[in-house]
């Protein structure tokens, strides 16, 4: 089943339910901050884990002690759809896990 662009109110609804996430351009985003650039490259490697499990790939930036995600979906269009707030839903159960914040 293709998997459908959701209308803008839709979005901002699922990002009020998001704490941290927000709208950039047409991707859903958020940056984590960790404890040491370790714990940041742990949270990549488990992220990238969940991400190989949707098969489904955000942008991951790992910075000193920053993880920054932006997704959006490719096979519709570049458009925010469900499989972009699940993703977000998995990594937001994970990381506080590795103690970001
Ligand atoms: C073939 C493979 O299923 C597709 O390329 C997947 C992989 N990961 C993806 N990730 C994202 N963000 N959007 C997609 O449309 C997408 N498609």
């Amino acid at each position: 089943m293709p998997v459908e662009p959701l209308p803008q109110k839709e979005i901002e609804d699922r990002l009020a339910q998001l704490p941290g996430w927000s709208l950039d351009g047409d991707r859903i985003a958020r940056s984590y901050r960790l404890g040491s650039h370790f714990a940041a490259t742990a949270l990549v490697i488990h992220i990238a884990q969940v991400q190989e499990e949707l098969d489904h790939h955000s942008d991951l930036t790992l910075g000193y002690n920053t993880v920054s995600l932006t997704v959006n979906t490719h096979s519709a269009g570049g458009a925010v759809t469900d499989l972009d707030f699940r993703l977000a839903h998995r990594v937001e159960a994970l990381a506080p896990g590795h103690g970001a914040s």
